[in-house]
């Protein structure tokens, strides 16, 4: 019982992000999403008291579980020792280079979900099955046309396909977050639409979402330095006007694509 391994250790948690997962029920529902099979590396980021650690380990080939608190880490090590199946780092996930894993689940530090989800993007893996706050689960999955709707959304859907599989409630955890939870399954593939250079088009995606209430034209012209074209007042009439008259809510994803790529194609020239 998650409970009690945290009464024998003493561990209270409620800061740096601790907020540990104590319903059996949905901790299994999550390694069922994961669907993990023998031969499979799983990265856990955040092990905390291992609560779903041993769970993964029941399943997977192979574990490995980051954790940057040291108290943890010795609870960690207490519990589960040191078998061949276990890889544990003490360390802080956005520091250490992830060895090469199959897919990745975890219960995130939620402060810092943006930066680990676009550094799981730079990795190659299969899914991820990952708790996040829920208004950012929101926005990792919206679609074009909706509030939710930011770069996050656009960048994750040039990486992945993704979707919003279980809302949680705060009493799920211990202590109880201020904010509601939600699990997400991202699975990775190839772009749906060409980009040719890809920092160049996060970029982009990411300077006119800093201005999401105006339209593209005048976010574009905005930020011609950050874009690197000094003849954007010119060169803005060769590119679609039927995009440039919409916010960058109302874009899809390859459309900005398209922008982009023009864009970086007569910078190059
Ligand atoms: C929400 S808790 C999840 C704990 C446990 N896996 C569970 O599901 O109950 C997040 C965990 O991430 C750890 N953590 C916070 N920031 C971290 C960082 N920068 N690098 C690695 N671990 C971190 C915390 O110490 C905590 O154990």
């Amino acid at each position: 019982m998650v409970y009690e391994i945290l009464k024998k250790y003493g561990i209270r948690g409620g800061y740096h992000d601790q907020h540990f997962l104590i319903d059996e029920r949905i901790l299994d529902r999550i390694v069922d999403a994961a669907d993990i099979q023998p031969h499979e590396t799983i990265l856990e980021i955040g092990a905390g008291i291992g609560n779903l650690t041993e769970r993964l380990m029941a399943k997977a080939g192979h574990v490995i579980a980051i954790e940057r608190d040291p108290e943890l880490v010795f609870v960690l090590k207490d519990r589960f020792g040191e078998p061949d199946n276990f890889t544990l780092i003490n360390g802080d996930v956005l520091d250490v280079d992830f060895p090469a894993f199959d897919k990745v689940v975890a219960n995130l530090p939620y402060s810092i979900s943006s930066e680990i989800t676009f550094k799981l993007f730079k990795y190659d893996f299969k899914l991820a099955v990952l708790m996040y706050q829920y208004e950012f689960a929101q926005r990792l999955v919206a679609q074009a046309n909706s509030k939710d709707y930011s770069r996050l959304s656009v960048n994750a859907h040039y990486f992945a396909d993704t979707s919003m599989i279980m809302k949680i409630p705060r009493g799920a955890f211990s202590p109880p977050p201020e904010v509601l939870s939600a699990v997400v399954e991202i699975k990775p593939r190839p772009a749906h639409f060409e980009v040719l250079d890809k920092e160049y088009f996060l970029n982009f995606v990411t300077a006119v979402f800093g201005q999401r209430r105006k339209k593209m034209r005048n976010s574009i012209l905005r930020n011609k330095q950050l874009l690197g074209i000094e003849d954007m007042k010119e060169f803005i009439n060769e590119l679609p006007q039927e995009l440039l008259d919409k916010r960058p809510e109302n874009l899809e994803p390859e459309e900005f694509a398209k922008l982009a790529n023009m864009m970086f194609t007569h910078k190059e020239k």
